[in-house]
């Protein structure tokens, strides 16, 4: 994680962004990799996809912490399964989205122009994302975080090569649902504003066709103690959610094929609501004995 953190800070404090030297990247490889710890994921045929994809070996005892990234369509519920895997795993749960958001309401002297960017929908620049990500992790290495879930980063191909300059991400799990649940899973979505908790207010039920199951999501309601104090992001209206789903199409749809061309990408259809989804994920992970020893232990 330092090293990580050493050249985010670089790539941002110098133009490293872009135009790497092999030489830093190679110094980042082995700094990084030469820990003798194992890897996570080896590379076998495991989902769907053309490439063989990767197959998720549980957590070893001997192994770094994880460090996976999300991606998936605005609306999927990255956030939502990230933070559960996160609570599972014991890794911190990072979300570029949270940190944007975050600077936003912090009003401090980026704030007005990155409001602006998010407010239409587009991505704010790599060099500022990487910059917010960057203190992040110096804060959790201060705190002695190891590993991570990443969820929102990367988005763009840049983004994606500069993380694979830096480090070895173990798995990309891409999470994906039918369209016409995306846009009313993001104009349900609520937010209590007193503990951040997520839910939403949407009650999905697409009837099957052409051969695919018909797909139900029930609402994930808020406590009676949030009821009152439940709030929208700014950035979920019609309009906005229809311009980041655009925007996912034409700068982050790529960045599956470059993990999926790497052997790293584990394509997740979601089959419906959390109580539906997450046991399947948990499968999919090999993670399913882990939650098991968890709730007996709890
Ligand atoms: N990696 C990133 N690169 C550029 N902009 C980002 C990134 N992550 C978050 N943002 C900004 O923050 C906004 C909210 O992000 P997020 O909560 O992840 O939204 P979504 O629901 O669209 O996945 C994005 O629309 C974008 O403006």
């Amino acid at each position: 994680m330092a090293v990580l953190n050493r050249l985010m800070s670089r790539c941002r404090a110098s133009s490293l962004i872009g135009s790497y030297s092999n030489s830093v990247r190679r110094y980042c490889l082995n700094t990084i990799e030469g820990d003798g710890k194992l890897p996570l994921v080896s590379p076998s045929a495991a989902s769907s996809v053309p490439h063989p994809g990767p197959i998720v070996k549980p957590n070893s005892t001997g192994g770094r912490s994880v460090q996976w990234v999300f991606l998936g369509c605005p609306g999927v519920g990255k956030g939502t399964y990230a933070a559960r895997l996160s609570s599972l795993l014991g890794v911190p749960h990072i979300s570029t989205g949270d940190l944007v958001r975050h600077e936003l309401s912090s009003h401090g002297p980026l704030s007005s122009k990155l409001g602006e960017i998010v407010n239409q929908g587009k991505l704010i620049s790599d060099e500022t994302i990487i910059d917010l990500l960057s203190k992040r992790l110096e804060a959790g290495e201060a705190k002695g975080e190891s590993g991570f879930i990443l969820d929102g980063f990367p988005r763009t191909i840049r983004q994606a090569e500069i993380l694979e300059g830096v480090t070895n991400i173990d798995l990309v799990i891409n999470l994906k649902l039918r369209e016409e649940a995306l846009l009313a899973k993001c104009l349900g979505r609520r937010i209590c504003s007193e503990c951040g908790g997520n839910y939403n207010v949407a009650c999905i039920d697409i009837e099957g066709e052409n051969g695919s199951p018909r797909m139900y999501m029930p609402p994930l309601l808020p406590p009676p103690n949030c009821e009152s104090k439940l709030i929208t992001r700014s950035d979920d209206t019609e309009e906005v959610v229809k311009e980041r789903l655009r925007i996912y199409n034409e700068m982050s749809r790529p960045v599956e094929e470059f993990y999926r061309s790497r052997g790293k990408l584990l394509e997740f259809d979601l089959p419906g609501g959390i109580p539906e989804s997450w046991p399947k994920l948990l499968r999919a992970l090999n993670l399913d004995d882990l939650e098991d020893k968890k709730s007996l232990a709890a």
